[in-house]
């Protein structure tokens, strides 16, 4: 794909399992333009997370490859800041110091660090709370700290693992209005893991569709509605995706085994 900041190439991994090494990625393959949105969903236990952590380089494929900017860094941390799925906020740390955190793991003194993050408080809404420790927020700031943190890395790639999972519906819909105006104006190259088919219809450039485990990509679906849109009534096209994507994962009463329509890119 032209001008793509992220390829994984025919990327297998066993996990340890019971009754011996299971299969969980079965050759998957992923490009992802600079600059753009791509939300993963799947079957849940397909091999989201662990497919996400092979592209952060925290899990070194057994075959495949990771090319971030044509260089290879396979099994080679550090390279895209990753969000999890629990916030890892840490408690004895403040807001300010939690998301100077990301700099400060960079070799970055904590005093620059806390100068360096302090425009990015203002941005995520988070200036009021420099000073408060996390079990002082709600749901929906510890989730905007965990993502300023991220942001914070300066990495070319997000990579954010369901980030708006353990939120209420209110909530989560405030997030994603938020998450889609603030990425317009930075256009980060981001890869995100979520459950929820009208979130990623919503926020993404393209649906990438994991099968069951062991994963594959099933389906890349591109989501070309004009931005900015709207998370509860999306355009024809994301409508579109939406069926189609759930009707691929057997949401709609469809075996996943059925062909899928959508565009397949492997
Ligand atoms: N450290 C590990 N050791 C062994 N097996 C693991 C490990 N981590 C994950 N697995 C297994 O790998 C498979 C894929 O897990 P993963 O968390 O990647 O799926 P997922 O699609 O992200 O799940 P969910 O939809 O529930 O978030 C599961 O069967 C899980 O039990």
């Amino acid at each position: 794909m032209a001008d793509a900041l992220l390829q994984v190439r025919d990327v297998h991994l066993a996990l340890p399992a019971a009754d011996g090494p299971r299969p969980v990625l079965a050759g998957v393959d992923l490009a992802v333009p600079r600059g753009s949105f791509t939300c993963v969903v799947g079957p849940s236990g397909c091999g989201k997370s662990t497919l996400l952590g092979v592209v952060a380089g925290l899990r070194r494929p057994d075959r495949g490859q990771v090319l971030l900017d044509g260089c290879d860094v396979t099994g080679v941390p550090g390279r895209a800041a990753w969000m999890a799925q629990d916030d890892l906020l840490l408690e004895w740390r403040t807001v300010l110091d939690n998301v100077a955190l990301g700099l400060e793991v960079q070799g970055v003194r904590r005093r620059d660090a806390r100068e360096r993050v302090r425009d990015l408080l203002v941005e995520f809404g988070l200036a009021d709370h420099a000073d408060a420790r996390p079990s002082e927020l709600s749901g929906g700031l510890r989730q905007r700290a965990a993502l300023a943190r991220t942001v914070a890395q300066g990495r070319d790639l997000l990579l954010l693992d369901e980030p708006f999972g353990a939120l209420d519906a209110l909530t989560r819909l405030h997030l994603q209005r938020w998450l889609a105006a603030t990425w317009a104006q930075h256009r980060w190259t981001v890869v995100m893991v979520t459950h929820d088919v009208r979130e990623a219809v919503a926020l993404a450039d393209q649906v990438v569709r994991l099968s069951g485990q062991p994963a594959r990509v099933a389906a890349r679906h591109p989501v070309d509605d004009p931005r900015p849109r709207h998370p509860t009534r999306p355009g024809a096209g994301a409508r579109a995706v939406e069926h189609s994507v759930l009707t691929g994962l057997g949401a709609l009463g469809v075996a996943d085994a059925e062909p899928d329509r959508a565009r397949h890119d492997p």
